[in-house]
């Protein structure tokens, strides 16, 4: 028995075309006309588009801050994933200092089992860099965990030095795995923030003033030299200017394996929104901060163009009231990130693919395939193929509405983008066979989201191909 989806269009990285998808048991059975079997469930999606099911390779769940962890943990965060188009997530386990990497995955794997309503896998983020934790790196992909991440920002805190960041560059290289890096100069960002407390600003704009463009610029253009020095290849995080972009792209026209990711926020939000004359700008409060129009503009140009290779969100969610809050009388105490994982798919497709500026194929690579390529998951996840998973989003491009806090499924007690139109929405959702998004609700209860043990990088041989 399995479901015949009827009437949609497909929709691939590479593709378009207008046939029926049958799913039987975890993957797609067959493509084309006149599918259905005996028994078969069928259901008419007539005027939709077929999409692979979304990945979001950059979450935050349960993340520890201090006294408190993270708005959403995973089942509140998937639950917010699936209801948005995105069938898996790739969330980052963290060492703690002293920890060995093997038993950060151990604590992750236990917030993360049982819960998840999307499939999901784990980068590895490298805070305490030494020969053991180089030789654990193996350990780490042959469990399925085949990126690490490391952190140029947050000094005294995550931040990686540059011996460290060449380390794991190397190394990468020897194990399959590819690096990826947060690209901001911590050590420039602790001393502005210090001067701007010592003059008594503690507002939340002083957070986006103490982290200037070339504080990104500067980091990107050393972690390219790293990894050239290195011969491996990098991931830039949440790229957010137009300059860090320009030196991603030099890279590659030096022929660097280098590739970028931005987020919804560096796309849509822009610096004016730390402006506010309450405290409400904590809301933007995340690394790196918001940055200006032309910057915006530089991105969605690198989005069409394929220098920038994926969309991620960067969900990373603390709630204003309680949270956020805890920095009210000191910028640098508010918690860093903000929420995103509903509304990664919407909020691409209306201001990416309505408004012209990407494809609608171009939209599918940016928020799957790509993801898929690059961290060993295709062709499993990131198309629609026969005998890849069937994680299918049946996306209704005429459902619209306004993003608010209180019709959101992530837990948080705000969006980024409250009174924000989105237009094309998720309508149906399958994982692996399974509907967990029916008419745009969430099937209650349903969390058979399962680990993904994801194969190695091994680099240039699986280049993918931005459209
Ligand atoms: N982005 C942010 O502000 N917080 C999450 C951690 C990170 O990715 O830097
Ligand atoms: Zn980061
Ligand atoms: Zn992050």
């Amino acid at each position: 028995m399995g479901t015949v989806l009827k009437n949609g269009t497909i929709i691939t990285a590479a593709d378009c075309c207008q046939a029926d998808l049958r799913l039987e048991g975890e993957t797609v059975a067959a493509i084309g006309r006149g599918l259905e079997q005996a028994g078969d469930r069928v259901l008419n999606v007539d005027g939709c588009y077929l999409l692979p099911g979304g990945i979001d390779p950059h979450t935050h769940f349960d993340l520890p801050a201090g006294e408190f962890s993270t708005a959403d943990d995973f089942a509140s965060g998937t639950a917010a994933a699936v209801v948005g188009g995105t069938t898996t997530i790739i969330d980052f386990a963290t060492q703690n200092k002293g920890e060995t990497l093997t038993g950060a995955l151990a604590d992750w794997h236990a917030k993360a089992a049982a819960k998840c309503c999307a499939d999901y896998g784990f980068h590895m983020a490298i805070t305490d860099w030494h020969p053991a934790v180089r030789r654990e790196m193996a350990d780490m992909v042959a469990s399925g965990v085949t990126s690490f991440k490391l952190y140029m920002a947050y000094k005294n805190v995550l931040q990686a030095d540059d011996s460290a960041i060449f380390g794991a560059l190397k190394r990468s290289r020897e194990v399959g795995a590819l690096v990826s890096l947060h690209c901001e100069n911590g050590d420039v960002v602790a001393a502005l923030v210090q001067e701007a407390l010592d003059q008594g600003h503690t507002a939340p704009r002083y957070h986006s003033l103490s982290r200037p463009a070339a504080v990104e610029r500067e980091a990107v253009s050393r972690a390219v030299a790293l990894a050239e020095m290195a011969g491996a290849a990098l991931y830039v995080v949440h790229l957010s200017t137009g300059a860090g972009l320009a030196e991603v792209a030099a890279a590659r026209s030096r022929g660097v394996e280098v590739y970028a990711e931005t987020c919804p926020q560096y796309l849509l939000l822009d610096d004016s929104a730390y402006l506010t004359e309450d405290f409400s700008g904590a809301k933007y409060v995340m690394s790196p901060p918001l940055r200006k129009r032309e910057d915006q503009t530089a991105l969605w140009n690198g989005l069409r163009a394929g220098t920038l290779d994926t969309v991620a969100t960067d969900h990373c969610s603390f709630n204003y009231s309680g949270q956020k809050d805890r920095g009210y009388y000191d910028f640098s105490k508010i918690p860093n990130g903000a929420p995103g994982v509903e509304h990664r798919m919407g909020l691409l497709y209306t201001y990416g693919v309505l408004t012209g500026r990407i494809s609608l194929n171009q939209y599918v690579a940016l928020t799957s395939t790509n993801a898929a390529r690059l961290f060993g998951l295709f062709p499993r996840k990131g198309t629609i193929a026969v005998g890849s998973d069937a994680d299918i989003v049946v996306w209704d491009p005429q459902r619209s509405f306004g993003i608010t806090a209180a019709g959101q499924t992530q837990r948080v007690d705000y969006t980024p983008y409250e009174g924000i139109r989105q237009t094309g929405a998720a309508r149906h959702v399958f994982l692996r066979g399974r509907q967990i998004v029916e008419n745009g609700k969430l099937a209650e209860n349903d969390r058979t989201g399962q680990f993904l043990r994801r194969k190695p990088f091994w680099g240039r041989g699986e280049r993918i191909c931005s459209q």
